[in-house]
């Protein structure tokens, strides 16, 4: 048997097999940052995740995923996305005088094997790029590659994130250039789907997404009251070529987590425009 099938099968719960695009949403934030609001306790993880039933997939680290399993189980449930590493992002607070730049150095949680037998459908692992020490990068290169080639091996999906490991350090991170090379990279690597930060507007993103061959998830970043400014995210992203969006925050933590998804899936499946999105979710 051939595991390319399995991964065409994993790959089609992830994306929607008519519209070509998903949203997802990540809640495996503790995992980099400690316990985040909004999923702090095993209550609020449960609370949050009864709202989450109508995404394509939700991203989850290793240790939640026995708190969840049910929450995968039956048909038309939400794809298991796995955030396959921890990150050295919360520096800051455990080490006291640092500056809290992520250099990019990273572990991997669990084998694929591991993930292929958890019935995971994706793993997300990000991809560090641009550290001032060259043997890190090499590393994260060789690291992505291997999860990719492992990936393959057992059927799953790979979503690989780029990020610039001096971004704290200035706005040239997200410019449409380093953008487009970093998605490329995680392409070419031979990531299934590629996430990434949004860059500001559809004229910047466009050229981002139209040089990475494969689809593009957008990553939300902080947010959570403005119902608006999420859904309009979401619009801007698909109009920029993506595929759709993986949003953490702007959802789990919205006064209205289940409307605001339902939104969402409205304007990155059926393309509805915004203020029609926000009027039904009124009303
Ligand atoms: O995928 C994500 C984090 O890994 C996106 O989460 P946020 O939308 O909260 O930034």
């Amino acid at each position: 048997m051939d595991s390319r099938t399995g991964k065409k099968i994993r790959l089609g719960r992830l994306l929607n097999p008519v519209t070509g695009r998903s949203v997802v949403i990540a809640a495996s934030h503790g995992v980099m940052s400690g316990p985040p609001s909004g999923l702090r306790t095993r209550a609020e993880i449960e609370t949050a995740f009864a709202h989450l039933g109508a995404a394509d997939g939700v991203m989850v680290s290793p240790g939640m995923l026995p708190l969840l399993e049910d929450f995968y189980v039956g048909r038309g449930r939400p794809a298991a996305v796995l955030h396959l590493d921890w990150k050295n992002h919360g520096r800051k607070i455990y080490t006291p005088g640092s500056d809290g730049r992520s250099e990019g150095v990273l572990a991997q949680l669990a084998s694929l094997e591991e993930v292929a037998a958890a019935g995971i459908d994706a793993v997300m692992t990000y991809l560090y790029v641009g550290q001032r020490d060259s043997t890190l990068e090499r590393a994260e290169i060789e690291r992505n590659a291997r999860i990719v080639a492992d990936a393959a091996k057992v059927g799953v999906a790979v979503i690989i994130e780029p990020r610039s490991a001096l971004e704290a350090e200035g706005e040239h991170a997200l410019s449409t250039e380093v953008l487009s090379l970093y998605c490329r990279i995680s392409a070419d690597i031979g990531a299934d789907l590629v996430k990434v930060v949004w860059n500001g507007s559809v004229e910047a993103f466009a050229p981002v997404a139209s040089t990475c061959y494969a689809p593009i998830l957008v990553a939300g970043g902080p947010g959570g009251e403005d119902e608006k400014s999420t859904l309009q995210l979401a619009a801007d992203s698909i109009a920029a070529g993506a595929a759709g969006v993986m949003f953490g925050r702007r959802v789990f933590r919205a006064e209205r987590p289940a409307a605001v998804l339902d939104g969402l899936r409205s304007v990155v499946h059926d393309d509805m425009p915004v203020d029609e999105a926000l009027a039904r979710l009124s009303g």
